[in-house]
């Protein structure tokens, strides 16, 4: 996942087109009733063929039951499950081993406490996802809300742990976010949209192509 860049919650054609033509590294598809970016099985499977072969095809499911995980696999035949739930250590493992693919586990962070579970769940998820905790109201997501964490709390971490960053980030703090946590791939949602589930195009070739500079930049 070295300098990887993540386009999460697509959900129309034009702007999963306008994430590949920009070179995204990883298109996510998100599968949760409750989310403005929820696709069905079947626009999740027709954009899944678009990226085949073009980016790694992520699907992002919430405390999903197998049932559910089996229909997702089956229609849009994801390169890696990002599982952003409370799924336990033993879950990821679990769904890991039953559907054969690849698990990203997203770790909500807004304290140093938290960083607890990186050990655990570093052990057997093949990448982690560090993400802001979603703000303690009824209606708020899991993940999507476009709000950051302190960076800060990251900065003590072993260098070797290779984790993806997000959590409100935008084409103007990517390049901050990268330098200060050392993040080696980086995802972004809320901050490539004009409203809540709708992507622009311009802003998802603008964080490509500011997280690009950032990676390419001398090391400070
Ligand atoms: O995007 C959603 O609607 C969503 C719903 C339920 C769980 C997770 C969800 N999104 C996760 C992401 O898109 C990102 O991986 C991450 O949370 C960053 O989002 P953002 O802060 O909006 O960039």
């Amino acid at each position: 996942m070295d300098h990887a860049v993540k386009i999460c919650g697509l959900s129309t054609p034009e702007t999963l087109e306008a994430a590949l033509q920009a070179g995204a590294d990883w298109v996510g598809f998100v599968r949760f009733a409750k989310s403005p970016r929820h696709v069905d099985l079947s626009l999740g499977q027709r954009l899944s063929a678009l990226a085949k072969g073009r980016a790694g095809r992520v699907v992002l499911l919430v405390d999903a039951e197998d049932a559910a995980i089996a229909e997702a696999v089956t229609a849009l035949d994801p390169d890696l499950l990002q599982l952003h739930g409370h799924e336990t250590p033993e879950r990821v493992a679990a769904i890991r081993s039953t559907f054969k693919k690849p698990v990203m586990k997203a770790i909500g962070i807004a304290e140093a406490g938290d960083l607890a579970a990186l050990d655990a769940y570093s052990a057997i998820a093949d990448h982690l996802l560090l993400d802001a905790k979603p703000p303690k109201t009824p209606e708020a997501l899991p993940g999507g809300n476009g709000l950051p964490f302190d960076w800060r709390l990251l900065t003590g971490l072993d260098p070797r742990l290779s984790f993806m960053l997000s959590g409100g980030l935008n084409p103007g703090n990517v390049a901050e976010a990268i330098r200060l946590t050392k993040a080696r791939a980086v995802d972004v949602s809320s901050g490539v949209e004009v409203a809540p589930g709708v992507k622009d195009s311009g802003k998802i070739e603008a964080f490509i192509k500011a997280a690009r500079a950032a990676y390419a930049a001398p090391v400070s």
